[in-house]
């Protein structure tokens, strides 16, 4: 039985009179991963960014259609976009830790949804970097500013920020093309053993990234989803003739 935590239906996106995603539908199934893949300027990132309601920031931003999130699509009128970005968090392209101790990057998250007791803080300040397979780089250090960390150490306290408030749902724009093989190997397992406990979505150009670790693939091309598959089946038997030209290295 398939069980999915977001549902894109009939959803159009713009910037002003641009059309930047399609008639986009698609079903994020719960505890996977799922990849949202195409050439650059193809509409991924305007995609995710929809499903949290972030690019809401961007006065000409507009949407038609819907994306359910349970059933509830996110875009009407009475739904809070804080609790809906507390349920669905973001990791970014480019760490962005805050200015701040490594603790309190995780820590002032927490306090801003309750939790004060300070026991309960340091408790789940380092489960989440736990979690974040950071824990024993920067157990001796948590008062170093955070601005300190390499980009792989950094964006993995980006991702320990974002698991401490207990999403439902992650959302990764190409969390690694700022780092190194490194780095990037360590994130992608990070990615790997939190699908157990979130559901994921991420952007990436990167096919081989796309088959190390997701489950499905959304292709886009040109602002619309031309084909989306399990992982597997998507990347050895593509359907389309622009999902070929994409994986054999013609567009892109
Ligand atoms: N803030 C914005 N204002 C106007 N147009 C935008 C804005 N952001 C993106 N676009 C346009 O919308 C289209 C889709 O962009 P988007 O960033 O979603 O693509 P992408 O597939 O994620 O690209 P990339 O892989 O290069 O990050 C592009 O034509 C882009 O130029």
């Amino acid at each position: 039985m398939t069980d999915y935590v977001i549902e894109v239906r009939n959803f159009n996106a713009y910037y002003g009179e641009k059309l930047a995603v399609k008639d986009a539908n698609l079903k994020v199934q719960k505890n996977k991963i799922t990849a949202i893949m195409g050439p650059s300027g193809c509409g991924k990132s305007t995609l995710l960014r929809s499903m949290n309601r972030i690019n809401d920031l961007i006065p000409e931003f507009k949407v038609q259609g819907e994306i359910l999130f349970h059933d509830k699509n996110i875009y009407d009128p009475e739904v809070d976009v804080y609790t809906l970005r507390r349920r669905i968090g973001m990791v970014f392209q480019k760490p962005t830790p805050f200015p701040m101790s490594i603790f309190e990057n995780i820590a002032y998250g927490l306090r801003l949804i309750g939790v004060t007791d300070r026991r309960e803080l340091k408790e789940k300040v380092r489960t989440a970097l736990e979690m974040a397979a950071l824990w024993d780089e920067v157990k001796d250090d948590l008062e170093k500013s955070a601005l300190k960390l390499s980009g792989g150490q950094q964006q993995r306290l980006c991702i320990a920020r974002t698991i401490a408030i207990e999403p439902e749902v992650i959302l990764f724009d190409e969390p690694t093309s700022a780092l190194d093989p490194v780095a990037t190997q360590k994130i992608e397992a990070l990615i790997e053993e939190l699908a157990e406990k979130f559901t994921i979505v991420i952007v990436t150009h990167n096919i081989g990234q796309a088959s190390r670790i997701s489950d499905y693939v959304v292709f886009m091309y040109r602002g619309e989803i031309i084909e989306q598959n399990e992982t597997s089946k998507l990347l050895t038997n593509p359907q389309n003739e622009i999902t070929q030209q994409f994986l054999s290295g013609k567009i892109g």
